[in-house]
């Protein structure tokens, strides 16, 4: 039963011999959540026992007040307590400190890590959480309907709800790529599509954490007065618009020309302060951080590790949705690498937790023109940063990533790998499976063009299942996508080009051009 309907709403309202026993009853007997209510059942004449338990408990959902459902969603205080600090990621180092407090860096400068108390919440049983997630995930009550506030106990757990800044972003579609996965020689592959988000990309996930963070702190004890970033063009816009969301002022350094004209208006609209800077992302990094050393502005990077809890959800969401089976195979475009650790955490916590029994392997996928991470790889993991080129996937045009170190780490923890596409490669790559349903961003073309060399060298198997990370939406890059179908780009032919037919409109020359392409 568990992962259905009946799974997870006949526990919370205590109903029927069935309902009213907790799935993997825990150490502590549950969430304690029964709401006391009667229900009048919907009795057709042929339904079963167990079908009538399971419309009497639906029945008894929609019938909740609003007070109700949010005693449903949320834990009573006795059973919440959590807690999460920041921690040095280098373990020598044992600086650690208040998610309250404005800090980035370790006491030997490194970065910072978010710890849970993993006592704490092991203290109810794997269960009693997928129950709990499951709950919560996409329904209204605030602001657990959030894919990503529906794990706040494993996010952010000491942040009062009415702190967070959310647009019930995640429980993002899992798109089964049944036709290009046959294309490419595979059964169970499936597209993550991060970009079906408020703003576009999976930035979402980590910048709804972090701003509520910055809008907890700002209501306890001032001291910061605007959220500044620098970015390939998605940071920039989820800053923008939760900034904008909370009332609170954003700064954004983007490298002048190398971001898209989608990507830029996002935070010009959402009243940003928009800094355009002759220097590519890794300048603009290098100047944030000088930046918010100085003076009372927040950093919104990734090096930011509160991001990354956030970010780490998709994880969770990726497990729930295959009811809480891991996949074989995660495949992550990488650019600053905050990403791939952030995946690596949320699957990590899982299985220590015990919801989940295994790690899937983590493939990071970088351009050519911007491959540090895979040159790396290549060199048994020595680091190099490098001036990266110009590549049309220019979200992860990122020569000197911040969170490198945080992906070795996750990499080497799950035997994972890195590849690297050329600009040709992504952009057909994108281009072809658009044509069976998707509408890629350059980004997950990298992603894909990775996948099928895995693929085509066995390293990914036939029946492995897989899933490719989409982290925006092709509607932010519809300028190289427009050039590619135009073959006006020089980096790629447009081997897999669409054109549109320009003619007069007549109908024998639409009728003759159609011939050209259907049976008519
Ligand atoms: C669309 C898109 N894909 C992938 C990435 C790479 O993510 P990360 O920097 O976490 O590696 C970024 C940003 O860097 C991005 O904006
Ligand atoms: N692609 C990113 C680059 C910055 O990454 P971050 O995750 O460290 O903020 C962007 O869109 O700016």
């Amino acid at each position: 039963m568990e992962g259905t309907m009946m799974g997870f709403i006949a526990p919370v309202f205590g109903l029927g011999a069935k309902g009213n026993s907790v799935a993997g009853t825990g150490k502590r007997g549950g969430f304690g959540l029964s709401v006391n209510m009667t229900v009048a059942a919907n009795t057709s004449s042929v339904a079963s026992e167990s079908e009538k338990e399971e419309w009497a408990s639906l029945n008894a959902m929609y019938s909740l007040t609003s007070e109700q459902k949010y005693k449903a969603m949320t834990l009573p205080a006795a059973e919440n307590p959590f807690s999460a600090k920041y921690i040095a990621f280098n373990e020598s180092d044992t600086s650690e400190y208040s998610l309250d407090k404005v800090v980035y860096r370790a006491k030997n400068g490194g970065l910072l890590d978010v710890q849970h108390d993993m006592d704490a919440l092991a203290q109810h049983s794997p269960a009693e959480w997928k129950e709990l997630f499951d709950r919560r995930s996409g329904r209204t009550v605030w602001p657990f309907g959030s894919g990503v506030w529906s794990k706040k106990e494993w996010v952010l757990p000491g942040i009062p709800n009415e702190d967070v800044v959310s647009m019930f972003e995640g429980n993002s579609n899992l798109f089964w790529a049944d036709r290009f996965g046959k294309e490419i020689g595979m059964t169970d592959l499936w597209v993550k599509q991060c970009g079906n988000s408020h703003t576009g990309s999976f930035k979402d996930l980590g910048m709804t954490v972090l701003v509520s963070q910055v809008n907890h702190i700002i209501k306890k004890q001032g001291g910061i007065e605007a959220v500044g970033c620098a970015s390939t063009g998605d940071t920039s816009a989820a800053l923008a618009a939760y900034c904008a969301a909370a009332g609170i002022p954003s700064i954004v350094f983007l490298p002048a020309d190398k971001i898209s004209l989608a990507q830029l208006v996002q935070p010009i609209a959402n009243g940003s302060i928009v800094v355009s800077l002759d220097t590519d992302f890794d300048g603009c990094m290098k100047l944030i951080q000088e930046v918010v050393e100085e003076y009372p502005i927040y950093l919104a990077n990734s090096m930011n590790s509160l991001r990354l809890e956030g970010q780490k959800t998709v994880s969770i969401e990726i497990a729930q949705q295959f009811d809480w089976e891991v996949p074989d195979w995660i495949v992550v475009p990488g650019g600053n690498l905050g990403n791939v650790y952030a995946f690596y955490k949320g699957f990590k916590m899982m299985k220590d937790l015990g919801l989940t029994t295994r790690m899937p392997r983590l493939v990071v996928a970088q351009a050519h023109n911007a491959n540090p991470l895979y040159t790396a790889y290549k060199n048994g993991w020595d680091f190099q940063p490098m001036v990266a080129e110009r590549t049309l996937a220019s979200a992860i045009q990122i020569g000197d990533p911040v969170s490198v170190h945080r992906a070795i780490r996750a990499l080497k923890a799950c035997n994972g790998v890195v590849g690297e596409a050329t600009e040709e490669e992504l952009m057909d790559v994108g281009a072809r499976a658009d044509r069976t349903g998707m509408f890629n961003c350059p980004h997950t073309g990298v992603a894909l063009a990775v996948l099928e060399k895995l693929r085509n060298d066995g390293t990914i198997g036939a029946n492995d299942r897989t899933v490719v990370v989409s982290t925006a939406h092709g509607l932010k890059f519809t300028d190289s996508k427009i050039a590619y179908h135009e073959r006006k780009l020089h980096q790629a032919k447009g081997n897999y080009a669409n054109n549109v037919i320009r003619i007069p409109a007549q109908s024998d020359r639409v009728i003759d051009e159609l011939r050209k392409r259907v049976e008519l």
